[in-house]
Formats: C-alpha cells, sequence, structure tokens
C-alpha cells in the first residue's frame, strides 16, 4: 500500500475491538436484529457480515428473513414485533426492499431509539438540531476516517458531492458539527470540478465510477470515497469488480491521503453500525456509553 492510503479495514478492525471492549464492559448484551426481506445476493452478503461481525464483537444478532413477496403490511408487523420487544436494541431493515414494499412506511415504524441506521425522520431531526442521537453509519465513518488523517477538523473545507438522504446531507450535517466550513455539491452545481478543487476534505457520494478526476482534487486534499460502484472487468474471475467515484489512478498522486474502494469507507458502515448498537442500548437502559466510542 501506498503512504497516502487511508486504510479503512484496519480503522474498522479497531473500532469493532473497541466495540468489543466495550460490550464486555457492560453489564448487558446488545442485541442487533436485522431484517431482510427477498433474495437479493448483494444485500444476502452485507448481512452475513453484519452478524458475523456482531457476534464476533460479543453481541446477539436476531434474524429476520422473509420471503420477497412478504406483504408490506407483515414487514410492517415484524419492525412492530421487534419494537415491542425488550431485548432487541437495534433494528436494521436491509435496504432495498422489494418494490411492491413501500420502504418510507417501514423506516418509519422503526422506533428511533432502535435506529441504529439513523434512517427515521426523529434520527434526522435529532441530527438537524444538534440533539443526540443515532446518526447514520457511513456518514459517522466518513468523520472517523478524516479525523483518524486529519485530526482536529475545525475551520478545513468540506466538499461533500451528493445529496442523498442516505449519505449526502447527514454527511454534510456531521462535517458541520466537526466545525468545518461545508458545502454540498451536486448534479445542478455549476463549475463541478472548480468547487472541488476548493476542498481540503473531498467526499463523493454519487454513485458514478470514475467520476471524480485528477483535476478536481486540491494538492494534498483528503478524498474519501462513499460510492461503491460495480464495473464489469473481463480479467476477473468474477466478471465484475468494485470501485468508488474516483478515479483512483488518476487521484492518488494528487491526493494527501485516499480512501481505497474496497477497504475504505465499506467496512466502516458496518462498524459503526455495531458502534450504534452499543450507544442504543446504552441509552436505552440508562447505563453510562463505554469510553472508546467517542468520536
Ligand atoms: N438499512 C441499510 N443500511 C445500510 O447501511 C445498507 C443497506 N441497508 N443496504 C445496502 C447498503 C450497502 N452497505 C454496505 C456496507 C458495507 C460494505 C462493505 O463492507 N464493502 C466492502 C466490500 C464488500 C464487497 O466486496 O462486496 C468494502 O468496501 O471494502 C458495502 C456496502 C450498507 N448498506
Ligand atoms: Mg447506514
Amino acid at each position: 500500500m501506498s503512504g497516502n492510503l487511508i486504510d479503512g479495514k484496519q480503522v474498522a478492525a479497531r473500532l469493532r475491538n473497541d466495540v468489543a471492549v466495550a460490550v464486555k464492559s457492560l453489564a448487558v448484551t446488545p442485541t442487533l436484529a436485522v431484517v431482510l426481506v427477498g433474495d437479493d445476493p448483494a444485500s444476502h452478503v452485507y448481512v452475513r457480515n453484519k452478524i458475523k461481525f456482531t457476534r464476533e464483537t460479543g453481541m446477539n444478532s436476531v434474524e429476520q428473513r422473509l420471503p420477497a413477496d412478504t406483504s408490506e403490511d407483515a414487514v410492517v408487523e415484524t419492525v412492530r414485533a421487534l419494537n415491542a420487544d425488550p431485548d432487541v436494541d437495534g433494528i436494521l431493515v436491509q435496504l432495498p426492499l422489494p418494490d411492491h414494499i413501500n420502504s418510507n412506511r417501514v423506516i418509519a415504524e422503526i422506533d428511533p431509539d432502535k435506529d441504529v441506521d439513523g434512517l427515521t425522520e426523529v434520527s434526522a431531526g435529532r441530527l438537524l438540531l444538534g440533539k443526540s442521537g443515532l446518526r447514520p453509519c457511513t456518514p459517522t465513518g466518513c468523520v472517523i476516517l478524516a479525523k483518524e488523517t486529519l485530526g482536529d477538523l475545525t475551520g478545513k473545507h468540506c466538499v461533500v458531492i451528493g445529496r442523498s438522504i442516505l449519505v449526502g446531507k447527514p454527511t454534510a450535517l456531521l462535517f458541520l458539527e466537526q466545525n468545518c466550513t461545508v458545502t454540498i455539491a451536486h448534479s445542478r452545481t455549476e463549475n463541478l470540478s472548480i468547487v472541488c478543487r476548493g476542498a481540503d476534505i473531498l467526499i463523493p457520494a454519487v454513485g458514478r465510477p470514475n467520476m471524480v478526476k485528477a483535476d478536481w482534487i486540491k494538492a494534498g486534499a483528503c478524498v474519501i470515497d462513499v460510492g461503491i460502484n460495480r464495473i464489469e472487468d473481463a480479467s476477473r474471475k468474477s466478471g465484475t469488480r468494485l470501485v468508488g467515484d474516483v478515479d483512483f489512478a488518476e487521484a492518488e498522486p494528487v491526493a494527501g491521503a485516499i480512501t481505497p474502494v474496497p477497504g475504505g469507507v465499506g467496512p466502516m458502515t458496518i462498524a459503526c453500525l455495531l458502534r450504534n448498537t452499543v450507544l442504543a442500548a446504552c441509552a436505552r437502559r440508562g447505563l453510562a456509553v463505554p469510553d472508546g466510542l467517542a468520536i
């Protein structure tokens, strides 16, 4: 690995270890429930990893696997049962849900105190208002990686590309909370490459392979690539490979620090989910948050 790579796999492993130490120190064992509807192969891989790491960090994992033709009402009932179960601390409904299910309605059913994805309206409101609450996992992972690389982020210009509800908007708010000067750029931004070139911290979260070129990046900038795009690659046995939103080969020599894909933000998302499960367990059960989980 070259010197300017941000090793998300390693930082995530360390965070999972911090979570495991925190779990041991608690009087209770936190429980994460995962709801998976249908048989999307990628979703099954993610869910398997989440369950594996939940157990590895000493927590309980509960799985609700439902067939692809499950009705929306039945998924809502599943969420309600998990809300009502006092042993369940965190609920994650794996997205995307099958087309016939309105994910907004399902997510709205999740008890905000168990909303380890930080996706409910209440969680979003708490973030916007600066109140304590569960923060979305991928944006939290981006903050941890940026702080790992740069230390205190006060005064840094952070440019987020993308304004999605899942990543772009909450990422901007979390970096604002770190005293950054934040710009949200998007598909309608004029002079996008010039805006990006002003960034000390550049966070593409668009879902467009190789969009960010070398001349979009200020020399020495910290680049945190949220994009996870599967593209065709005939040289691989699988016929595909994962790339980010950044043209990595071009960008790497210019950036001061850059996350690879895979091995960057992805593993942090799962580690932050585990961290949120501990935070949810502590808040629900009136326990002090163990040291080592602060950002
Ligand atoms: N309710 C919900 N919450 C989510 O957070 C959520 C979701 N639904 N649905 C799907 C997306 C996607 N997602 C990823 C998590 C980890 C990796 C990850 O660890 N990726 C590895 C590579 C994995 C591979 O090789 O496929 C990496 O980037 O190194 C990727 C993607 C969470 N998501
Ligand atoms: Mg998330």
